[in-house]
């Protein structure tokens, strides 16, 4: 059945005009009408994508070819659809009210809601004791990513406290930090759902060590630790009332809603983390309740299938047209391309379709000035997803109006393009001559129907900014059930970090292991440049 959808899908596909847009713009009046859809005031559209009534029929059949439907249910219902690992998938119980997610015959949300209140009670501590003026998260991947995104995003001049995130293994990320920062004003958080990768123990330990040289003892006062495994956590010294918990069904890259969000809540305030608590739970119901034709996140994901298995286009770019969302791409890489990078099916077969595209962005104006070139007149199309914001949250409404200008001028421009007629004419009104007309023609032009979809959201609110990221999650979840892969293991980290743990002895003087040549020459070259006692 499924076969069938897909081959429906490839048919489409080859058809001369599939990747045209506007034509279809022409073909139909209301198409952006008609191809734009709301949740919650937040607004999806989609029609400056190919996507023509019968491609998406096709991708909406082969969605139900694939049990989407059933696939969400089960997910809500805390099955173990993350198979490879045994575990439930069940992040949208972070945000959701007591009672409306079970993990097996526990109350998932119930659980949810006592740690809620604990990281509740501590915030509002911290900020009525007012001797904490920074907080510093020590975090990788998803325990750093997502929180600080959010915290960057909505984090004011008049909020609670300063946040710092300090992630890579690079000891001048923390030589950098150390020098602004004031070890009795500093609350240091320990995000690891592990608690045992090792940048972030690296990292752990470096502070640890600044708190007690200024502090003694008394600085692991100032450890707080976020993460599933407490007997690590109470090993490192981290008082057990200062350890905020969550369960194994929480994916690294879905934490931030859990306690790992908490940098959030202390950076920006209590009431920030709840409303985008609260944002993302409208995503949730929506996802759960639209039906296929409206369903936002389901809807993303039938235009990336277009796109990717479709049109080929093995790429993505993300621009949010807003500073505040300058770590947002960064958030949906790791979200993205660690739950869709897979080759092989849930059941370890080859996948037969393109899975997850690899995905970049910058926040624009800014991008314009680096990889947009590329977009508009490379050889391949990148579809890209622009993010707006419609009312700004300072002053300075003709900044903004240039930002918007700039951010619906590049969507425009990619669609329409700009023929040799259109050219010719603007360098003939400049006064060039035939030649020189001749010779920069070819490269003035520009193809256009190149793809976008743009989000609207009427200001960048802790809700708003929930919904955002919900919206990206549950469309993470509906690639992953129709390309048949693992949208919730990442087994492709793992080489790298046990290669990493056999180097490390050599590069402190240790007897040479066997590599391939090049690691071999590479380790030596780094011994004698760099000698170790
Ligand atoms: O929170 P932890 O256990 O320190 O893991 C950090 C990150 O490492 C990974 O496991 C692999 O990169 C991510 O999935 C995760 O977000």
């Amino acid at each position: 059945m499924s076969q069938d959808a897909w081959g429906l899908i490839a048919t489409l596909a080859r058809a001369p005009e599939a990747a045209a847009i506007r034509p279809l713009f022409a073909a139909d009046p209301r198409r952006a009408e008609r191809f734009t859809f709301r949740a919650d005031g937040l607004r999806l559209d989609l029609s400056k994508t190919s996507l023509s009534d019968e491609v998406l029929d096709a991708l909406l059949a082969l969605a139900a070819a694939r049990d989407l439907g059933g696939r969400r249910a089960a997910m809500a219902s805390g099955a173990h659809i993350n198979s490879t690992e045994d575990r439930a998938v069940l992040h949208m119980a972070l945000r959701g009210a007591p009672g409306r997610y079970r993990d097996g015959a526990e109350d998932a949300s119930g659980a949810v809601h006592d740690t809620l209140a604990a990281m509740r009670r501590f915030t509002e501590r911290v900020h009525a004791e007012a001797r904490f003026t920074d907080v510093v998260n020590i975090g990788i991947g998803g325990s750093d990513l997502g929180p600080q995104m959010v915290a960057r995003a909505l984090h004011r001049h008049d909020s609670p406290m300063r946040a710092h995130w300090l992630s890579n293994a690079d000891g001048h990320a923390w030589e950098a930090m150390r020098h602004t920062l004031d070890p009795a004003r500093t609350l240091v958080l320990v995000a690891s759902k592990t608690f045992t990768t090792a940048e972030t123990m690296s990292n752990a330990h470096l502070v640890r060590h600044w708190l007690r040289d200024a502090l003694g003892e008394a600085g692991d006062r100032q450890l707080v630790a976020l993460s599933t495994n407490e007997k690590a956590t109470a090993a490192f010294g981290v008082p057990a009332d200062q350890v905020f918990g969550f369960k194994d069904w929480v994916g690294g890259r879905f934490s931030l809603w859990s306690a790992v969000g908490l940098s959030v809540a202390l950076s920006c305030g209590w009431p920030v983390f709840e409303q985008l608590l609260a944002g993302a739970r409208a995503m949730d119901e929506h996802f759960l309740a639209a039906p296929d034709r409206e369903n936002l996140p389901l809807l993303m994901a039938l235009a990336e299938v277009w796109h990717v298995d479709g049109l080929g286009l093995r790429s993505r770019a993300v621009l949010p047209y807003d500073e505040r969302l300058s770590r947002f791409p960064a958030h949906l890489q790791q979200l993205e391309m660690e739950s869709l990078g897979k080759r092989v099916t849930v059941e370890g077969l080859p996948a037969e379709h393109g899975t997850g595209p690899v995905v970049f962005g910058e926040p624009g104006t800014n991008a314009q000035h680096s990889f947009m070139q590329l977009l508009h007149q490379g050889t391949t199309p990148v579809p890209v997803d622009f993010v707006l914001v419609a009312r700004p949250d300072h002053g300075f409404p003709d900044s903004h109006r240039l930002l918007l200008a700039n951010g619906l001028a590049q969507a425009e421009a990619l669609l329409r393009g700009r023929d040799a007629a259109e050219v010719r004419a603007e360098m003939q009104a400049a006064g060039k001559s035939e030649a020189a007309i001749e010779h920069l023609l070819p490269h003035r032009l520009f193809p256009g129907d190149r793809p976008s979809t743009t989000i609207l959201i009427p200001e960048l609110s802790p809700f708003t900014l929930g919904q955002l990221v919900a919206l990206y999650e549950h469309k993470v979840f509906c690639l992953g059930a129709i390309w048949d892969v693992n949208a919730f293991d990442q087994w492709g980290v793992e080489l790298g970090k046990q290669l990493a743990t056999a180097i490390l002895p050599e590069l402190s003087g240790g007897a040479a292991q066997e590599h391939d040549p090049s690691t071999t020459a590479l380790i030596a070259e780094l011994r004698s440049l760099w000698p170790q006692p």
